[in-house]
Formats: C-alpha cells, structure tokens, sequence
C-alpha cells in the first residue's frame, strides 16, 4: 500500500482536506494503493473529468469491484458499456419505474410504521437499511419479507457477508478454524449467485423476468447485474442519505421547514437536494487516463489515476456560497436548476442508472416520515436523542433514539 492509501481510507474527509489546504488548491496528487492518483475536489475538474474528458479518463476493468461483483457495466468501456447501459437504463424508467410505486409506499408502510411504538431508542440508520434492503430484494429479486421471512433473512445475511469483502484486504485465504473476510465473501457469492440463477430461470415476473429477457452478452451476465443490484451497497446508500435528511430537519428549529416539505413537494425537492449536496454517500469514483491530458489546468500524464470525491466538489466555494450551510433555499435562487452541479450519482455519460428510482423511493420514504412523525432533540445531548412523536397523537410519547452510526459506515 502506499503511505498515503492508509490516510484517505482512515478518514478521506480530513486526508483531502488537509491536501486542499496545503496545496491551496483543490485539486492535488497523492498515491492511492501505490498508484499515482489526481483527486479532484472542484466542480470545474469534476466536469472535465466526468463529462468533458469521459473519452480520455475511463473505468478501471481491474478495479476491486471486479473481483466482488464480476464483470458488470460499472467496469466496462466503450461500446459493451453503452450497449449494457442502453438495455438497463430501460428497467429503471417510464412503466418499468411506474409499477414499482405500489411496492415502494408498501415497503415504507412495513418498516416505518412503528418508529414509535416500542417505546424503546431505537438507531434510525439501521431502520433505514433495512428498508433499503426490503426495498430491492422485493423489487429486483421478488423476496418479501412479509411473504418469505426465513428466505429473505438468509439473502439479506448473505448480502452482508459479501460486501464486506468490499472493505477487506483482497487475500482469499481458508485455514482450518480460520478463513480470510474476503474468502467469506467469495462463499458468500458464489451461494447468491446460485439463488440469482434459480430466481432467473424460474421466476418471469417483474424485475427478474424483465432482466432475465434482454440481449446480455454472455450467460452470466445477467445475474452478475442482478448480484449487483441486491448488493449492500445500495441499503446503506438510501439509509445514508435518509439519516442525514432525518438530522438536518430533526429539531424544533425546523420544524416549519418540515410542514412546509409535506405543504410543497418543491421544497422537498430542495431539501433533498441540500442533504445529498452535504453527505454524499459515497465518496465518489475513479478513473484512469488513457493518454496524457490536463484536468483544472493540472497536467494528467497517461496511466495516471483521477478519484472525484463529491463532498469537497459539493462545498466548492466558486460555485456554493456558504458551502458548509444546509440552506434547501439555495435551490431556488442562483442555483435553482443547477442539480448538474451535483455528482453523489455521478454525472455524465457513467452517471448512476438507479438515479431516479433512487429519488422516487427517497421522496416517498421522506413523505412517509414527514407525514407520520414529528421528530426533535430531547434532551440535548452527544448521541442525538431523538424523540419521535406520531404527528396526531399528544406531544409526550416514546422517543426513538439514533447515533451517527452512518458516519462510520
Ligand atoms: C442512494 C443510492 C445510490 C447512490 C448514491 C449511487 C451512486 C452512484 C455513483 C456515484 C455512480 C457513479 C460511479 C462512478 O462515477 O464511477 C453510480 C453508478 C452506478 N449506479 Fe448508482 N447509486 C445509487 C443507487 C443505485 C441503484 C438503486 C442502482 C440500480 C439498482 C444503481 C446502479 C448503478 C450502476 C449500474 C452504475 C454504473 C453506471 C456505469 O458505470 O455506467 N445505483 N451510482
């Protein structure tokens, strides 16, 4: 590993932000696992590299998700991307997205009905991933969990077990009474793999049956995409920026800027903007150049790795004024429109195909919340307490508590 690949993994906030500083710009080099690595940190270069210059800077094949997911469009170039993007981004639009509406209200029914009811605190991140999880395992792979519990817990366990292999060093390695993350993880796989085959050959409804009929290029790429789909990764995106919609307008202070959010589904809209704008869940991606360029006016010699990293180009001062401010406002002024500042899903041409799926669930998950509960910090403390009030009953109900578990995730 490189000295510096330690750093940014530790905690990539305070690693770029000491870089911004000391350099005084906000784009700058390091080593990342060895490799010489641009990171960009300002809209102008997060344009370049992702839009303008997308021909030049291109996905990694050998990239580490390969080695967890298989070969899926998030790795691919030139025209078998295009084409696998052409015959997924149908599943994810118009009727396709139209048809999953009943199932999403029902899901945030399920989980979000008794937020108060225990009586007991309760961490909202874990309410929330397992939301997200019912949310696709019910949308891309038909399991329920209100029809098929046990089924249902054991792909979710299996789902756990295969991302963390994400996060762990890549060494498959089975002792007796030891066996590496990562080894778990590829057992983990290979026994998704084989409930993703039966579900495709036996099951023509929904999702599944939609995927299980396009041209893919080979046999297993259709359930790769699918592994891909039910991954972790997306759970704990939606618990992510669910959380931090939770925090920003949890608190008395906000509570008319949450009736004004069920009033006005615009101020929603820029609500949710601001939370994504501020606590992007993920990092950002990668790239590497395939020839000598420039980013931001910084020369990229070919070979050279480029990792965009959204929150710093999300709190870029030549574009957002008061950049560290949650200010949902700013979405109707000079920024109103201006959504293509953004990149938590990317941008540009290997922008995130679940985009819009991703903002319907999160708006009707907000909805729901909003409409039911009325939530605020009592008492004030260190781990957030929060008490959560059912919006028609009296003020002196159970609080649910919840701690920034999201943070370390
Ligand atoms: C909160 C939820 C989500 C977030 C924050 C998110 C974020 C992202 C980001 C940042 C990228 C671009 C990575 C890069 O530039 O290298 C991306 C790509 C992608 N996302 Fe998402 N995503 C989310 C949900 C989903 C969902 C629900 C799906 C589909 C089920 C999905 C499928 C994909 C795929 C297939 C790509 C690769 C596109 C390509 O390389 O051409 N994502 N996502």
């Amino acid at each position: 590993l490189g000295d510096k690949t330690l750093d940014f993994y530790r905690d990539p906030v305070i690693f770029c932000r000491q870089r911004i500083e000391k350099h005084s710009s906000r784009v700058f080099l390091c080593r990342l696992i060895n490799k010489p690595t641009v990171f960009i940190c300002s809209v102008e270069g997060m344009r370049e590299l992702l839009c303008e210059k997308s021909n030049i800077f291109l996905k990694d094949p050998t990239d580490f998700m390969t080695n967890i997911y298989g070969d899926t469009v998030v790795t691919m170039n030139g025209e078998e991307a295009c084409l696998l993007r052409l015959s997924l981004s149908h599943l994810f639009t118009g009727t396709c997205l139209e048809s999953s509406s009943n199932y999403m209200s029902s899901v945030c029914d399920h989980c979000l009905k008794n937020l108060s009811i225990s009586g007991q605190p309760q961490c909202v991140y874990s309410i929330f991933k397992r939301l997200g999880a019912e949310l696709v395992l019910g949308l891309f792979l038909n399991v329920r969990a209100e029809d098929q519990p046990e089924v249902f817990q054991e792909i979710m366990e299996l789902c756990t077990e295969h991302w963390h292999g994400l996060i762990s060093v890549p060494v498959n390695v089975k002792v007796p009474l030891w066996t590496s993350g990562f080894a778990k993880a590829l057992d983990a796989r290979s026994k998704l793999m084989e409930i993703i085959k039966d579900k495709l050959e036996n099951d023509t409804e929904g999702f599944v049956g939609a995927l299980g009929s396009l041209p893919f290029p080979n046999s297993g790429s259709a359930a790769q995409h699918l592994l891909l789909f039910i991954s972790a990764l997306i759970p704990k995106a939606l618990a992510s920026l669910l959380t931090s919609f939770t925090l920003a307008l949890g608190g008395p202070e906000q509570r008319e800027s949450r009736q004004e959010a069920i009033r006005n589904p615009d101020h929603l809209h820029r609500v949710l903007l601001e939370v994504q704008r501020l606590w992007p869940p993920f990092i950002g991606g990668r790239r590497i150049a395939e020839k000598e360029s420039t980013l931001a006016d910084f020369c990229v010699p070919k070979d050279y790795g480029a990792v965009y990293v959204s929150y710093f180009i999300h709190r870029d001062p030549e574009v957002f004024q008061q950049p560290d401010s949650f200010l949902p406002e700013r979405w109707s002024g000079r920024n109103a429109g201006q959504e293509h500042l953004l990149c938590s899903f990317g941008r540009g041409p290997r922008s995130c195909i679940g985009s819009t799926l991703t903002e319907i669930f999160i708006k009707e998950a907000s909805r729901y919340l909003l409409k039911n509960y009325d939530w605020c910090l009592d008492p004030p403390s260190q781990d957030l307490q929060y008490k959560w009030l059912p919006v028609s009953r009296p003020a002196n109900l159970p609080t649910v508590s919840f701690t920034r578990v999201f943070c370390e995730s």
